[in-house]
């Protein structure tokens, strides 16, 4: 695993060894040791996932205080561009990082609470993979719209959810991060 960059501060980019065979790919997430070589100590409490089709955006989501969490995620098949939205108060506040995630070189984002969170697929049955440090609270279960800060999605008229649709716009959000 290499420790690529900070997409944000605080925001990591690993990417990960990938075993192929005649029988097919091996590919190891998470490690513990190499983590927490690198200051990444988690308490993982939820894993889950979802499959999205082409032009699909899922986000900007996060949860606020107390449900806040670190969230790691990974694209396990097909290919998504990845958005991150630093909601922390500061001179990094509103900064935007993208980078492709795609199951042919595959690679982890681990990041901290305060920062939303989504994306874009590129093809069909994209497989989103996530870990977070709490359990999920629909209370504290959180988004911006998606076309609401300087972001170029590349399309006009995304497949997002009827939830997703009605976030209020990063101009209007007050942070309590
Ligand atoms: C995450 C979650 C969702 N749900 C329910 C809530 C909704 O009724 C339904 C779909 O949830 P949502 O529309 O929030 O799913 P996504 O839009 O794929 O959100 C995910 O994708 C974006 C990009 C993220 O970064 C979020 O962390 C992640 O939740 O599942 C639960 O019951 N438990 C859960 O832990």
């Amino acid at each position: 695993m290499h420790f690529e960059s900070e997409l944000l501060p605080n925001v990591w980019h690993i990417s990960l060894p990938r075993f192929q065979d005649k029988r097919g790919i091996l590919v190891k997430t998470f490690s513990q040791s190499v983590y927490q070589k690198h200051g990444i100590n988690i308490n993982w409490r939820e894993e889950f996932y979802s499959f999205s089709n082409k032009d699909v955006v899922r986000g900007m989501h996060f949860q606020t205080p107390p449900a806040d969490h670190f969230k790691l995620i990974y694209c396990a098949s097909g290919s998504v561009i990845d958005v991150l939205l630093d909601l922390r108060k500061g001179p990094g506040y509103g900064k935007v990082a993208h980078v492709k995630l795609e199951s042919d070189k595959p690679s982890v984002i681990v990041m901290p609470p305060g920062i939303a969170h989504g994306f874009r697929s590129l093809v069909d049955h994209s497989l989103m993979v996530y870990k977070t440090s709490t359990e999920y609270s629909m209370d504290q279960d959180a988004g911006i719209h998606w076309d609401s800060f300087s972001f170029d999605w590349g399309l006009d008229h995304p497949i997002t959810s009827d939830r997703d649709a009605g976030h209020i716009s990063f101009l209007d959000f007050v942070s309590p991060f």
